[in-house]
């Protein structure tokens, strides 16, 4: 075995720093006296650089994928920085080769750049960011292989030495004549020695296989060619369908059409009348047709902010806040088309794929094939092409989550994130923990190009920076506001029901009296309507009428919840943390009592209520339960929309962008449920949620209506939903976020800290708060255990770091708080976390 070992810094070299230093420079780097290389390599846990020998006959640059030999294997890495000199004193015949260069050029001008400022911002190990802002798969090893010329296929080998004799046999033995080097080192003792001699005498060649995945399927291509030849009636019938199919399909669609064999076109290719070639397919998801669309013409509100939005030069930043259904996407498309026009790309960032089916659909439908998905529900061949498709450069228009910020489009014109104010731009686990947000920001300054914020609901973080007066801000900021809905429509009027009420009147449905009517109504008016749920499953949890017991996951401190949909199916019980699942008991675990009582309302109860109550009422469920499988969204909301339903029953996810022109309806189930959450941001969520949803009735011809139910009518989040008024809700809460140095005035981070060992995680906690107790301008609150204290049997503590926004205050080294932790202890650093629960 090879003893050469990579070298490595030994001072821990910081490497925002070193490759921060040198921002894009790397791009231009006279590559002639350059001789070694930085690399990144993708190896669990290493995070430092490493030098490599640049081989005599490869170019490479920074931002190029490779290659490398580490230790006794072969792994990807990231080539960094081109040097003329090693910096490191080492002798020169240790330090190794670059074996190849799988991918060349995969960054775009500044998105080096771009990593390193999320790696550093979000104390990260840049090789953590690269492996979230590329398509899995990409950096996977690549195997180094050893294969038969036609010359060593030959039988008459010349005079060979013993090793090279056995490696050419094992090679010959094998049909296709192909081994990888590390199944050979395995058969054959010190088979380097065999190899070379096999090599130079060109009797093998050695070739670098790309990591499987990120191969780019290959499919048969069948082209017509202009020999007319003497051909049979069957053949004649074969380049008559190629012909009217344009000359051009792919081998499998013929063979189907034609009901014919290969061999039947192998004959063709000997006419010369068709050719077969392998042709790269690129796995993008297929958006369904739909039909294409003109621009609207524009309402006065939405033409000004279109002009506005066309007239900015560079970086600079747009709230564009409109309320619900006052028409943001046709501006969003109005501002997109002129950019492709120019050759510039767009990208636009939703926050669930739930809410994608719909927008992409008003995207395909202006902008056709330009447009493309990119989330994580793709599949990783999918992914991997939408993503070769974006570095060509084309004019496109990219719809994503939240890690499609790093879609790598060279040439980007305009930046969108849609519904700004949504949690789901946040990444809580795993680390960078980071807001698209932010790095929409970095990305937007970058590339020179404008970014919009917009939302019916704006983070009050977006908020303050665009309503405060500063004068000459940088970047310029706009405040553009749509204040009413299209055709002057009104916003629904919203009746709050006092569910106390309801039960002194002795109505004990969770139904309230004027739910019931509305429902009642809604059939016989012809209307839709949605209902919103805050809870999936059925109810939340289980316990005994005798002895008070509640049935808990065994893994997590938190009740199981009960899942039951149709008549027959299996009863469960589910913990929505841990996804733990078992079977619902008879009798009480505990006394053996068969009185087992649900409480709480989730998604299923409240269909089932809904059945047993409005027989006739046809209703879809939506929520994670029902649209698990791929493409489950589409089909729902195409089911509700075509009108196979009257009631669309959900959680959250149909609070977000749904334009149901014909959905006069809103009910909220319980208010409550959202109100009473033990977080500083409660009360900004559970606003935008109440106003999201409401915002989903009456945007048609037909005026809408929201039933709001909730036992405390008195909070102010309910009031300020009631009025829409967004103004008076974000003043109040400012001032209380102001008081307690909340963001958007303070800053945030927060600690988590879990292991199996409940005591070792506390003793962790409480020493790194005390080593952090020294910095005097940070806040610490804390250790605390989280309000779950044990999840999937971790259990979990948290301390909450807290300073001014302005000022960065001395931050302790992250590095020496994490060498606080024991092995068995995990450290995540969420920097400006958004569920602190
Ligand atoms: N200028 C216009 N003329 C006619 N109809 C329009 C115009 N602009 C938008 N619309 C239609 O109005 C409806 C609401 O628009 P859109 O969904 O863009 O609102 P929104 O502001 O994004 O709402 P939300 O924040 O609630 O998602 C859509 O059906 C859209 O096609
Ligand atoms: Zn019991
Ligand atoms: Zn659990």
């Amino acid at each position: 075995m090879s003893k050469n070992i990579e070298i490595m810094y030994s001072n821990g070299v910081n490497l925002s720093s070193v490759v921060a230093a040198e921002p894009t420079g790397g791009y231009q780097t006279e590559t002639s006296q350059n001789q070694w290389i930085e690399v990144l390599v993708d190896c669990p846990g290493c995070s430092d650089l490493f030098i490599y020998r640049l081989p005599a006959q490869l170019e490479i640059k920074p931002g190029d994928i490779l290659s490398v030999p580490f230790g006794t294997q072969q792994v990807g890495a990231v080539a960094i920085r081109l040097l003329a000199q090693p910096n490191i004193d080492i002798p020169l015949d240790k330090i190794r080769e670059v074996e190849d260069v799988v991918s060349r050029g995969f960054f775009p001008p500044h998105y080096w750049e771009l990593l390193n400022r999320v790696a550093a911002y979000y104390y990260t190990p840049l090789m953590q960011v690269i492996r979230v802002a590329l398509p899995p798969g990409l950096l996977g090893r690549s195997q180094r292989r050893l294969r038969l010329t036609s010359w060593g296929k030959a039988e008459i080998p010349p005079i060979l030495n013993p090793t090279a004799q056995k490696i050419l046999e094992l090679l010959q033995k094998q049909a296709s004549g192909d081994y990888s080097y590390y199944y050979i080192q395995q058969k054959v003792k010190a088979a380097y020695r065999g190899t070379r001699e096999l090599l130079r005498l060109g009797l093998v060649e050695s070739y670098l296989e790309p990591p499987r995945l990120t191969q780019p399927k290959l499919q048969k291509a069948v082209t017509l060619l202009d020999n007319e030849g003497d051909l049979t009636p069957r053949q004649k019938e074969i380049v008559e369908v190629l012909r009217r199919r344009g000359g051009e399909l792919w081998q499998s669609e013929l063979l189907q059409i034609c009901s014919t064999s290969t061999s039947t076109l192998k004959a063709l290719v000997e006419k010369g009348c068709i050719v077969i070639e392998e042709r790269e397919i690129l796995r993008r998801e297929q958006n369904p047709l739909v039909a294409g669309d003109q621009a609207k013409s524009l309402t006065l509100a939405q033409s000004q902010a279109l002009a506005t939005i066309q007239s900015l030069q560079g970086f600079t930043q747009v709230l564009l806040h409109g309320v619900t259904g006052s028409g943001k996407t046709e501006v969003y498309l109005q501002a997109i088309a002129p950019l492709l026009q120019q050759g510039k790309s767009a990208l636009v960032l939703v926050p669930e794929i739930g809410l994608t089916p719909q927008l992409t659909d008003r995207f395909s439908a202006r902008f056709g094939k330009k447009v493309s998905v990119y989330h994580s529900a793709l599949s990783d061949g999918e992914r991997y092409d939408t993503w070769r498709q974006m570095l060509t450069g084309e004019p496109q228009v990219i719809i994503g989550t939240r890690s499609a910020i790093f879609a790598p489009l060279p040439n980007l014109g305009l930046i969108i994130l849609d519904e700004e104010h949504d949690s789901s731009f946040k990444q809580d686990t795993p680390i960078p923990t980071y807001h698209a947000r932010s790095v929409a920001q970095w990305r937007a300054e970058l590339e020179n190009c404008p970014l919009i914020l917009g939302s019916a609901t704006p983070s009050l973080e977006s908020w303050i920076s665009f309503s405060t007066s500063e004068t000459n801000p940088i970047p310029p900021t706009y405040y553009l506001s749509l204040p009413e809905r299209i055709n002057s429509r009104p916003l629904p009027p919203v009746e709050i029901i006092d569910m106390r009420q309801e039960l002194q009147a002795g109505n004990r449905s969770i139904f309230s009296r004027p739910l019931q009517t509305a429902l009642q109504e809604l059939q016989d008016k012809k209307q839709q309507g949605i209902l919103f749920i805050h809870r999936r499953g059925h109810s939340t949890f289980v316990s005994c009428r005798s002895c008070g017991y509640v049935l808990e996951c065994p893994h997590c401190d938190v009740s199981l919840a009960y899942h039951h949909s149709e008549e027959g199916a299996p009863q469960l019980l589910r913990c929505h943390y841990c996804n733990y699942g078992r079977s619902h008991p008879q009798n009480c675990p505990e006394c053996g009592s068969p009185y087992l009582k649900f409480f709480g309302s989730g998604t299923q109860r409240v269909a089932q209520e809904l059945n047993r109550q409005f027989p006739n009422l046809r209703l879809i469920r939506f929520d994670s339960d029902t649209t698990r499988t791929k493409g489950a969204h589409r089909t729902l909301l195409t089911q509700f929309a075509n009108g196979e339903a009257d009631l669309l029953v959900g959680t959250q996810m149909l609070t977000k962008g749904l334009d149901l022109p014909q959905v006069t309806l809103v009910g909220v189930v319980a208010a409550d449920g959202l109100l009473h959450l033990s977080d500083y941001r409660a009360s900004e969520r559970a606003f935008q949620t109440l106003t999201q949803v409401a915002g989903r009735a009456g945007r048609g011809e037909d005026p809408g209506r929201v039933i709001m139910q909730t036992y405390t009518p008195e909070h102010p989040v309910i009031e300020a939903v009631q009025k829409h008024d967004y103004q008076s809700f974000s003043t109040g809460e400012l001032e209380q976020r102001q008081a307690l140095n909340y963001p958007p005035y303070g800053r945030l981070i927060l600690l988590r800290i879990s292991s199996l060992d409940p005591i070792q995680v506390q003793n962790t906690a409480q020493i790194i708060a005390t080593s952090l107790n020294r910095f005097a301008d940070l806040e610490i609150l804390g250790p605390a255990p989280a309000s779950i204290l044990r999840v999937a049997n971790r259990y979990r503590w948290q301390i909450l770091i807290k300073f001014p926004a302005d000022a960065l205050p001395n931050l302790p080294n992250w590095e020496e708080i994490r060498e606080l932790c024991p092995a068995s202890v995990s450290l995540t650093i969420d920097v400006d976390p958004i569920n602190i629960m």
